[in-house]
């Protein structure tokens, strides 16, 4: 049975991905992490921090907010827990944190935990490679009215894979605005959309004289993400210490 504490266990996918878990039969979630403990009825003891959690754990999952990710790392790194960080929207001090904290224990990090944004990021590598010199590259995201970090950590990770391909050439500019804001050569742009529930969108464009393509995937629920997070804790158990994504489980190395 692999024990597993979720990390932001009472926000919106912390509440799916305990469900997915509880459906499964080798995983069982052993405690939560939440500010706040007692919003729902747990099956499972919610505490506010991780140096309060008493139950023994193979991995935490964590979906909670890049505030928390102090102590996640302590104190995985201190018990030798392995981590899946799903959170987006890390300053680069807390980056190079998780980086660091790598050397000491097995860490997954992906802002998107969909094969299917990975699929996308491969198919967005190829065309950039054929199309980055004579298209005009823009990205937008669109997500539910609840989301606190913008622009998505999806489109982030897109649009760095985009200029990794482009030898680090491009500049990002987010969204537009103004009466000088005309568009540069070397810039991708970043939109993002807020509403409703839209479990996430991201799409790439690439406009260039007279023909345009665009690379577009949908998520349809937040399950696709849980069921990801669960699929790379899976993943990681048993690996070295080291920092792993999502092209580390697609390519099993
Ligand atoms: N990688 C991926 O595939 C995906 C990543 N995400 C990311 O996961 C994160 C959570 O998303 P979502 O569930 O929608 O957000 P929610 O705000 O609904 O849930 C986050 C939960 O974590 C709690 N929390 C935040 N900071 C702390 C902290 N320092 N200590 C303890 N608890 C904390 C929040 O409490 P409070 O509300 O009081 O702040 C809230 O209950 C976001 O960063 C989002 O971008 C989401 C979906 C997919
Ligand atoms: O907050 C969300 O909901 C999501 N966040 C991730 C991101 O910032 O890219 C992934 C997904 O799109 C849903």
């Amino acid at each position: 049975m692999i024990n597993v504490v979720v990390s932001g266990c009472n926000g919106a996918m912390g509440r799916v991905l305990t469900k997915v878990i509880e459906e499964m039969e080798d995983m069982t979630v052993v405690a939560g992490i939440d500010k706040n403990t007692d919003l729902y009825k747990n099956n499972y003891p919610v505490y506010k921090s991780p140096s309060l959690v008493k139950e023994k754990c193979d991995v935490i999952i964590d979906f909670s907010g890049p505030s928390n990710i102090s102590g996640l790392l302590e104190y995985a790194v201190n018990n030798d827990i392995a981590i899946v960080i799903a959170t987006t929207g890390f300053s680069d001090k807390e980056e190079k944190k998780i980086k660091e904290a790598s050397k000491f224990t097995r860490i997954f990090k992906s802002s998107n935990m969909s094969l299917g944004v990975n699929v996308l990021i491969n198919l967005v590598k190829q065309a950039t490679n054929t199309l980055g010199d004579i298209a005009d590259i823009e990205i937008i995201e669109k997500h539910h009215n609840k989301k606190v970090d913008a622009p998505s950590g999806t489109a982030k990770m897109i649009a760095e894979a985009i200029n990794k391909e482009l030898d680090g050439s491009m500049e990002f500019s987010y969204g537009r605005n103004g009466t000088d804001a005309k568009r540069e050569e070397n810039e991708i742009g970043i939109h993002s959309i807020r509403g409703g529930t839209i479990s996430g969108e991201h799409t790439v464009i690439f406009a260039g004289l007279d023909e345009i393509i665009e690379v577009k995937h949908t998520a349809l629920s937040k399950k696709v993400f849980a069921q990801g997070s669960v699929k790379a804790a899976q993943y990681i158990l048993n690996r070295k210490n080291g920092l792993y994504d999502m092209n580390s489980l697609i390519n099993n190395n």
